[in-house]
C-alpha cells in the first residue's frame, strides 16, 4: 500500500497540498480529478519525492518514505509517467525502454519486450525507430512501457492523455485497462477526462484546492455533485460539447 497521511506541499511561499490523505493498493486504479490548479500535479511529485512534503506522511508498504530522494523511490518500485511523456527523442524505442531498466537495479532480468509485447504492439513494430519520429499515443506507449519494464509496484500517471486525440485516448483508456489486467501494480490516475478516468477506476478522489473534498469507490464519485461542482461546470460543458459533436 501506498499511503499519503496529511501531506503538505508547496513551492516556496506558496501552498498547494493542505492536508491530503490518501491510499492506493497494488491491485486498483484509483483516480484523481480536480480542476485545473486543484494541486494534482504537485500530489504526483510529492508522493514520487520531486518535491518534499512540508508534513505528513507518506509510507509504502509500511516503510516511511517521506523524505526519501526520487531516485531511491522509483529504485523501491514508485514511477511516475511524467506529464508530456518525456522520452529521449533522438534515441530509439528500445533504448528509451531500456532506460527504465535501471531504475530497479536487480528486478530487470526479464525481456520487456516479451512481458510487455502483448500489451504494447508498438515495441515489437517500432523497436528500433527513434521516439521522437512517433505520433503522441505512440509516444505514450513507450513512456509506459519504460516505467513497466523495472516492475514497478505503484504507478503514478499524471495527465497521460493531454494531448491526444479522442480516438488515441480511447486506445490510451484501453492500454491501462490491460496493464491492471496484466500486471501486479496499483495505478494512480490523475486526469483531465473525468468521465474516462471514473469509468476505468476503482476509487477517486477529488481534489479541491489542495484538499480531499470528496473520495469513495468511482461509480459513487461520478454519479455525486462534487466532481461537476469541483469543476465549476467545466465538466457539464464538456459533455454537452461532445453531445453535439455526435449530433
Ligand atoms: N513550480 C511551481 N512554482 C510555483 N507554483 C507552482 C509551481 N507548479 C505549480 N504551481 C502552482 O501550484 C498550484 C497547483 O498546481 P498543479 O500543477 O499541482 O495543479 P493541477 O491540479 O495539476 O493542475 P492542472 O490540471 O492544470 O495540471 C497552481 O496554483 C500552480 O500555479
Amino acid at each position: 500500500m501506498l499511503e499519503a497521511r496529511g501531506v503538505a506541499a508547496g513551492y516556496g511561499s506558496v501552498d498547494v497540498l493542505r492536508g491530503i490523505d490518501l491510499t492506493l493498493a497494488q491491485d486498483e486504479v484509483v483516480a484523481v480529478v480536480g480542476a485545473n490548479g486543484a494541486g494534482k500535479s504537485t500530489l504526483v511529485r510529492t508522493l514520487t519525492g520531486l518535491l518534499t512534503a512540508r508534513s505528513g506522511t507518506i509510507t509504502m508498504d509500511g516503510d516511511a518514505i517521506t523524505t526519501t530522494s526520487a531516485h531511491a523511490r522509483a529504485r523501491r518500485g514508485l514511477v511516475m509517467v511524467p506529464e508530456g511523456r518525456r522520452l529521449f527523442a533522438s534515441l530509439t524505442v528500445q533504448e528509451n525502454v531500456d532506460l527504465g531498466r535501471s531504475a530497479r537495479a536487480g528486478r530487470s532480468d526479464v525481456d520487456p519486450f516479451e512481458v510487455l509485447g502483448d500489451i504494447f504492439p508498438i515495441l515489437a513494430e517500432r523497436a528500433h525507430q527513434r521516439a521522437g519520429l512517433l505520433s503522441g499515443g505512440e509516444q505514450q506507449q513507450v513512456a509506459l512501457a519504460r516505467a513497466l519494464v523495472g516492475r514497478p509496484r505503484y504507478l503514478l500517471l499524471d495527465e497521460p492523455s493531454l494531448g491526444l486525440s479522442p480516438a488515441l485516448t480511447t486506445r490510451l483508456f484501453q492500454t491501462v485497462a490491460k496493464i491492471r489486467e496484466h500486471l501486479p501494480v496499483g495505478i494512480l490516475l490523475v486526469e483531465q477526462m473525468v468521465d474516462r478516468a471514473l469509468e476505468l477506476a476503482d476509487r477517486a478522489y477529488v481534489i479541491e484546492r489542495g484538499q480531499v473534498v470528496l473520495e469513495g469507490p468511482a461509480s459513487e464519485v461520478a454519479a455525486s455533485g462534487e466532481v461537476q461542482r469541483a469543476y465549476l461546470g467545466e465538466v457539464g460543458s464538456r459533455e454537452e460539447q461532445r453531445g453535439e459533436e455526435t449530433r
